[in-house]
């Protein structure tokens, strides 16, 4: 059960404060993320500690379980762009948002992008790897002049990039590009408005994704990696569709690329470059045209604090309020708070049906309590409620705990919990943020309130 006594909303405020969140962090997360939680607020546990026990979850590029998500869990995000490292299908299902931290760590994967333009164009690191051996050798002064020339390249300038993926990253590449005299092309067929504004329009033109790869001399991928999507994006098709000395850069995911077609492509005498970000398959490895770098991409101070610090925000503003700002799951929702000690604020995470808003509301009204203010946005099959109760108040204006007490939270919760529907209930309030919470698995009305059951997680129901 949410509370177990009737006290005044004043009595519970110390004690509720500082059990309010949890959060649990996987990998290594800049401190300057982590420092934005306030001490009195949250707790941040590295997220191998067993049992799992969080409210919300932090994490980069490790690959989540199911089991690792306890049922006790609102929230998860990504210290990044891509979240393909998490069941997205299965955390909608589950009512819980996935977010995002979309362009923190842009400057740092275009800063690489271009350092692998000048690999795929120049023999920088076969020359660099060659002096190396050189050097062990004693042979490097005698040699360099001579050997040079086993790694001649040719200039950026004035050849084609083609950019598959204009978000931030790929809009960032575009610029750049173009500052360095080359032409670009564009493809992205999911352009947001937003996205739009920020390419250099006049001066880069769009394709098709065949047409692209076609008239270009490096492809560069910075779309997102979606299992049933963009798995093997460029395909054995597109490949032939590519100059025969052109080069593929890949600092999206090693997905995107269908490795054994790129292979045969090279086997059959095909010319070019693979830059990557990923690791490659055996196969692909040893080609001297293949570059691999250990997923670098965002590995700067810069990118690691900026996507923490906005990590922190978004979920700590998500947990406090209620407020949705870049998820990849959920819809953008806000309502500002009413500052008033008898509005109490619920979110209710939904189907997105005909008559699902009027039967929620119907439990409010069945309760007496007034929707002083409320707001439905929604997402695919999926609708997310912030509603303000006015609760009953005595003469004097304060909450009247005689008429609607603690416990009437539970009821009221239960009862929300009931209708068809219904995925999962929040209570949010300053004195109690986040821990009000029900969830609704396969059926199952599982009443966390505070906390309990803290060992289970959705993968073991
Ligand atoms: N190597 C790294 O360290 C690193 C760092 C950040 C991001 N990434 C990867 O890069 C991807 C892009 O990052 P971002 O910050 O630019 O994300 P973003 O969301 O700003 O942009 C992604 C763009 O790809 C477009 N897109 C979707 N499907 C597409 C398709 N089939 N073909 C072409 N375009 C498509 C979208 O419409 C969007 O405009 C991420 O999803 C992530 O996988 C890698
Ligand atoms: O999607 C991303 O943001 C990148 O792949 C970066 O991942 P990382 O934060 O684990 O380096």
């Amino acid at each position: 059960m949410m509370r177990a006594a009737r006290r005044t909303f004043s009595e519970m405020k110390p004690r509720t404060r500082f059990a309010a969140h949890k959060s649990n962090t996987f990998n290594k997360i800049s401190p300057q993320g982590l420092e934005r939680f306030r001490p009195e607020m949250y707790r941040i546990k590295p997220g191998e500690d067993q049992p799992p026990v969080a409210h919300a979850i932090m994490l980069r590029s490790h690959k989540i379980q199911d089991s690792d998500v306890p049922l006790t869990c609102r929230a998860i995000v990504r210290c990044g762009a891509g979240t393909n490292n998490c069941n997205v299908p299965r955390m909608t299902e589950l009512g819980i948002p996935v977010f995002n931290t979309p362009g923190a760590n842009a400057n740092a994967v275009k800063e690489l992008v271009l350092c692998g333009l000048l690999m795929a164009s120049r023999g920088i690191y076969e020359g660099a790897s060659h002096m190396t051996k050189l050097h062990a050798e004693g042979t490097a002064h005698e040699r360099i002049e001579k050997d040079k020339a086993m790694f001649g390249g040719r200039e950026l300038t004035g050849k084609t990039l083609g950019v598959v993926g204009l978000g931030a990253i790929g809009a960032a590449v575009a610029h750049s590009a173009i500052a360095l005299g080359m032409n670009v092309v564009g493809y992205d067929p999911g352009l947001s408005v937003e996205a739009a504004l920020r390419l250099p329009s006049g001066d880069m033109e769009m394709a098709s994704l065949e047409d692209l790869v076609e008239q270009s001399d490096y492809v560069t991928l910075h779309a997102p990696y979606i299992k049933d999507v963009t798995h093997h994006l460029i395909n054995a098709e597109l490949l032939a569709k590519m100059k025969p000395d052109a080069s593929l850069l890949n600092f999206a995911r090693g997905e995107l690329v269908d490795e054994a077609a790129l292979n045969e492509r090279y086997e059959d005498g095909g010319g070019g470059r693979y830059i990557t970000d990923f690791a490659v398959s055996d196969e692909l490895y040893p080609r001297p045209n293949v570059i691999s770098i250990p997923h670098l991409g965002a590995s700067t101070e810069e990118a690691e604090a900026n996507a923490a610090a906005m990590a922190a925000d978004t979920v700590q503003l998500y947990l406090e309020t209620g407020t949705i700002k870049d998820s990849v799951n959920f819809p953008a929702c806000s309502l500002p708070a009413r500052d008033e000690e008898h509005v109490h604020r619920c979110t209710v995470i939904t189907e997105n049906r005909p008559g699902m808003l009027g039967d929620l509301m119907s439990v409010f009204g069945d309760a007496n309590l007034n929707v002083v203010q409320q707001i439905n946005t929604s997402k695919g099959e999926l609708a997310y409620n912030v509603i303000d109760l006015e609760l009953p108040r005595t003469a004097d204006g304060k909450v009247d705990v005689g008429e609607f007490g603690t416990g009437d939270f539970d009821k009221l919760q239960a009862k929300i919990m009931e209708v068809s529907g219904v995925k999962s209930t929040r209570f949010i309030s300053d004195w109690c943020p986040g821990t009000g919470y029900a969830v609704k698995v396969d059926d199952q009305i599982i009443g966390i309130g505070v906390d309990s059951p803290e060992q289970a997680s959705y993968a073991e129901l």
